[in-house]
């Protein structure tokens, strides 16, 4: 960035802040602020793109079911290890998520006592909306995106006609409509506020119909849904690969065993169907052919808590109709590949919006399992042709 150049203070407001994502990524920006140069992980730290905000002028707020202290979430996570825990303890220890919004209906294995008390739908989108003019004044920001970290919500009734269209949500709203949930109500609120929202869960949010179409209307950038961290990544890199070798898929099992809050909110049946939803479609448009028996399973084994492990195990058939077996393990740390990937998510979504780019943002493909895309076309899953489109995207703008 040039010497010149505006610093750019940019809020994430999270839902979901004390949850082992956020919190990791709010300990990241705190040793990038304190002079940090370890930027493993990041994949623009080294864009130089104008606009983009720095990740030390990033500042964390936002909601929880939980009200503790972003440092006795964070040890309670156990993502960090003792010495960062230590040093990020003061900072993290001043931050205090809001009262959130919430409900059982969708989302059944978490909770907590930190709730917004509000009398209907439309009341929580404008406690909402107050709380993002709130943040903007209290830490004098120049830019406010919101993002979603909060567990998986089931999905709601796809027949309900509340989600179709703006005017029939707005009647929804009044009419406190089940169908409406709290990942749609905080995405609602942020495009009210104008403000750019992303998705990094496989709740329905800001895709659902009546938002896009707002969206749009809007003007505010929107993008999702659900981060691209471990597993997906390496399927979306490894399937173009074999599609180009005209090696034939036979299979492809997935597995992943976790036992961190994530693990824990996705033992609800239909929350998992949820994330299931979102992880097993990426196969069949890359491949160009549907894979039968490709099956993907989450486990919720505690012993791992974030260390989650994911094996792949693909049959594929290649010359003269030999079989073979392509095994994957990837030992990951969930939240350790999630949060930079929401630094960059906030970024970009801060910059689309100095662009003045409205509605879906499907340059962001590359993060989220099931992209947006802009006129609602199939989304592209294989990753090399996301990288493209994002790198053409900084591109553009920026020989503006
Ligand atoms: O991106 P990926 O590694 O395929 O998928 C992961 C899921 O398998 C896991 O259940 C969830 O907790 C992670 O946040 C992530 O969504």
């Amino acid at each position: 960035m040039p010497a010149t150049a505006k610093r750019r203070r940019v809020g994430i407001a999270v839902v979901g802040l004390g949850g082992a994502v956020a919190t990791t990524a709010a300990a990241g920006v705190e040793f990038l602020r304190r002079g940090s140069n370890r930027l493993d992980g990041l994949p623009l730290a080294h864009a130089a793109v104008p606009g983009l905000a720095r990740y030390e002028d990033l500042v964390f707020e936002g909601w929880d079911l939980n009200g503790q202290s972003l440092a006795a979430a964070c040890a309670e996570h156990r993502v960090l290890n003792d010495s960062q825990l230590a040093e990020t303890a003061e900072a993290l220890g001043a931050v205090r998520p809001r009262p959130g919004v919430a409900s059982e209906a969708f989302c059944r294995r978490i909770s907590g006592s930190n709730i917004r008390s509000v009398p209907g739908h439309r009341a929580a989108v404008a406690a909402i909306v107050d709380d993002l003019r709130d943040m903007r004044v209290a830490h004098g920001l120049d830019g406010i995106v919101m993002v979603n970290l909060a567990s998986t919500e089931r999905t709601p009734d796809a027949e309900s006609a509340a989600l179709r269209s703006m005017d029939a949500f707005e009647r929804g709203l009044d009419a406190d409509d089940p169908a409406i949930g709290p990942a749609m109500l905080y995405a609602r609120a942020a495009i009210e506020a104008g403000v750019p929202y992303g998705n990094f869960t496989p709740s329905v949010a800001a895709d659902a119909p009546a938002l896009v179409e707002l969206s749009r209307r809007r003007g505010v950038p929107v993008a999702g849904k659900d981060g691209k961290t471990g597993q997906t990544m390496m399927k979306t890199v490894i399937a173009p690969a074999l599609r180009a070798r005209a090696l034939h898929v036979d299979g492809w099992f997935s597995t992943n065993i976790l036992g961190n809050r994530d693990g824990e909110a996705l033992r609800d049946r239909d929350s998992l169907a949820s994330k299931l939803g979102t992880k097993g479609s990426v196969l069949d448009s890359i491949l160009g052919y549907p894979v039968e028996d490709h099956i993907v399973d989450i486990r919720y084994y505690r012993p791992r808590g974030d260390d989650k492990e994911a094996w792949d195990n693909i049959d594929v058939t290649g010359f003269l109709g030999h079989r073979m077996q392509i095994k994957v393990n990837f030992l990951c740390k969930d939240s350790v590949l999630a949060a930079p990937l929401v630094l960059e998510i906030a970024r970009l979504l801060d910059l689309a919006a100095q662009r003045g780019e409205g509605g879906p943002q499907e340059q962001l493909s590359i993060f989220f399992k099931a992209p947006m895309t802009v006129n609602g076309h199939a989304p592209e899953h294989a990753f090399h042709a996301q990288e493209r489109m994002l790198t053409e995207w900084l591109g553009a703008g920026a020989a503006e």
